[in-house]
C-alpha cells in the first residue's frame, strides 16, 4: 500500500470564514478522516510490519489521527529503521498501559452550566483516572453509567430471542455492502459491512432517493424484519426508561439537556453492521446529526463476537492549558507542524480512552450527551473468541430515531443537488456546541463540495427553526417500527 503525502493548501471554505475552520467541520463525522482510522492504521502497518497492530493503533490515537505524527513516532521505535545499529526499542508502556475498571462516580455542571466532563468528580466520589495514551476498560454496568455517556444492559433479551435475532441478520447480512467514501483524494470502503432497515417499501424509495448517508445516497436499504421490528418494541421501552433515568441521576438539576428532544424516543431507522473476524472495525467518529437532531439517543444492541467499544471525548482545540501540560507524548520535532502534531497529540491524549466491552445479547444505550461530546469507535482487535451460532461475526443494530422535522424536504439545499447535513461544532471554544448546515458532497466518493454553510437554530427541544413555512401534511415521515407491527 502506498504512504499518504502531505495534504495539500487549499482556498477557505465559507465554514472556516465563519470561524469554524474545515477540520472542525470535517473532522468530526462519519466517513471522513475519524472513519479512516482503519486505512490510516493500514498505511502504517504497511510502514511498519515489524511493529505490532494493537501498538500501531495506540500510537496513531495518542497523535489524534495524525498520520504524520504517528509515522515519525512509530519511526524512531521500528527495529527496521534503526537496524543494525539499535536495538528494538519497544513503544514505552508507560504510554500506553492498560487499566482496569474503577468505581463510579458520575457526571457534573461545569461552569457555564453545560454537562463537563464526567470524571471531574461529584462530592464524595473519586476523580477518574484515565491517564494519556491509556485504555480504561470497563465491564461493570455501573462503572459504564458513571465514566462514560453511556449505559449498558447485559442480557437484554430471552436468551432465544437474542439467538433467532442473531440467525435472522447473519442470513441477512449475505446483501450487506461496504459503504465507499473519500479519503485524501481517493476512494475507500468502510472496514465493515453495512445496511440501513425501515419499515415500509415506501420508506425504502425514500431512503435510496431522499436521505443522504455520508452525503450520498444509500444504495443499501432494506425492510425490517420481523424479528428486528417486534425486538424494536423492547429496545424502545428500554431506552425511554434508561433516558428518564439519566435526566433524573445524572444531568444538572434533574433536567433534560437543552435540545434534547422531550419526546418519547419512538426508533424508525436501524442501521445493521456486520464486523467479520478481529480486523474487522468502524474508526473513530461521532453519528451524523442531520437526521437525528441535536442531543440524540441511539440504542445499540450486539449480538454474535463479543467486541470492544471505544469512546473518547472531544477536547476543545484550544484548551492549551492541558495541551501545553502533556506536550510531548508524540513526535520530537520542532518545526511549527511538529508542534502542531505535539498539541494535538496532547489533546487527544490527555484523558485517554475508555473501552466498553460488548458481549453477546447487550444493549447499550448512547445518551444524549454521546454525539456532540464524545467520539466513538469499533476498534481492531488481535483474535476474537468465536460465538457458538456466529463464528468470528459480530452483529450491530443501531436504531436510530429520524425526527419528522429534519425531513430531507425541510433541510437547506446546497449547490451540489442534494441537501445540506448537520453537524456540531466541537474543537474551537467561541463555536463549540453551535449547529451548522454544510455540504457534504466534497467528502463523498466522487463528488466535489460547493462549500454551503449556514449556522443551524434549534428550539429548546431540539426542533429546527426554519426560516420558511413547512407545510406538515406534504411530508411523508417514518413509521415507527413498533407501530409498524
Ligand atoms: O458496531 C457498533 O457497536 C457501533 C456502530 C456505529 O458506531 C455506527 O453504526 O455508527
Ligand atoms: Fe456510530
Amino acid at each position: 500500500m502506498e504512504a499518504f503525502g502531505p495534504r495539500k493548501r487549499r482556498r477557505l471554505s465559507p465554514a472556516e470564514e465563519a470561524g469554524v475552520g474545515r477540520s472542525e467541520a470535517s473532522s468530526d463525522q462519519e466517513n471522513h478522516s475519524e472513519e479512516s482510522t482503519d486505512i490510516k492504521l493500514a498505511i502504517l502497518m504497511s510502514l511498519y510490519p515489524n511493529i505490532k497492530q494493537d501498538d500501531i493503533l495506540d500510537v496513531l490515537v495518542s497523535c489524534e489521527g495524525s498520520v504524520d505524527a504517528a509515522s515519525s513516532l512509530l519511526a524512531s521505535q521500528d527495529p527496521a529503521e534503526n537496524a543494525p545499529t539499535s536495538k528494538k526499542r519497544a513503544i514505552p508502556s508507560s504510554s500506553f498501559g492498560i487499566q482496569t475498571s474503577l468505581s463510579s462516580h458520575v457526571l457534573t455542571k461545569g461552569k457555564d452550566g453545560s454537562l463537563v466532563s464526567i470524571n471531574e468528580g461529584m462530592a464524595g466520589r473519586k476523580p477518574l483516572s484515565t491517564k494519556k495514551g491509556q485504555t480504561l476498560h470497563l465491564y461493570a454496568p455501573e462503572d459504564v453509567a458513571a465514566y462514560t455517556p453511556c449505559t449498558i444492559i447485559h442480557n437484554f433479551l430471552p436468551p432465544e430471542e437474542a439467538n433467532t435475532l442473531l440467525v435472522e441478520l447473519l442470513e441477512e447480512s449475505q446483501h450487506f455492502s461496504r459503504y465507499e467514501f473519500q479519503l485524501f483524494n481517493r476512494t475507500v470502503q468502510s472496514p465493515h459491512t453495512t445496511s440501513v432497515y425501515v419499515s415500509t417499501p415506501e420508506e425504502y424509495k425514500q431512503q435510496t432517493s431522499e436521505y443522504t448517508y455520508g452525503g450520498t445516497y444509500r444504495s443499501n436499504v432494506r425492510q425490517a424484519t420481523p424479528q428486528l421490528r417486534t425486538i424494536s418494541r423492547k429496545v424502545q421501552e428500554r431506552v425511554n426508561e434508561e433516558i428518564q433515568k439519566r435526566i433524573r441521576d445524572v444531568y444538572p438539576d434533574g433536567k433534560k439537556l437543552k435540545y434534547q428532544s422531550p419526546k418519547q424516543w419512538r426508533p424508525n431507522a436501524a442501521f445493521v453492521n456486520c464486523y467479520e473476524g478481529p480486523s474487522e472495525s468502524v474508526g473513530y467518529h461521532s453519528d451524523e446529526l442531520t437526521y437525528l437532531g441535536p442531543h440524540p439517543v441511539i440504542g445499540s444492541l450486539s449480538l454474535g463476537v463479543e467486541r470492544e467499544f471505544r469512546v473518547r471525548r472531544v477536547v476543545a482545540r484550544d484548551d492549551e492549558a492541558d495541551a501545553e501540560e502533556t506536550a510531548g507524548s508524540c513526535g520530537k520535532s520542532s518545526s511549527p507542524s511538529k508542534e502542531k502534531d505535539q498539541r494535538a497529540a496532547a489533546r487527544a491524549d490527555a484523558q485517554g480512552q475508555i473501552s466498553i466491552h460488548l458481549p453477546h445479547n447487550s444493549l447499550l444505550v448512547m445518551h444524549a450527551e454521546m454525539q456532540e461530546e464524545w467520539k466513538h469507535a469499533i476498534t481492531p482487535a488481535q483474535t476474537v473468541s468465536p460465538h457458538p451460532i456466529a463464528g468470528n461475526r459480530r452483529i450491530n443494530i443501531t436504531y436510530r430515531w429520524y425526527r419528522d422535522s429534519l425531513h430531507p424536504r425541510y433541510i437547506p439545499q446546497c449547490r451540489c443537488g442534494t441537501h445540506a447535513i448537520l453537524r456540531c461544532a466541537q474543537r474551537k471554544q467561541e463555536t463549540r456546541g453551535r449547529y451548522m448546515w454544510m455540504c457534504y458532497a466534497g467528502f463523498a466518493s466522487g463528488k466535489q463540495g460547493c462549500s454551503f454553510f449556514q449556522w443551524a437554530e434549534f428550539d429548546d427541544d431540539g426542533d429546527p427553526l426554519w426560516d420558511r413555512q413547512i407545510v406538515e401534511d406534504v411530508a411523508p415521515i417514518l413509521t415507527n417500527f413498533s407501530a409498524s407491527q
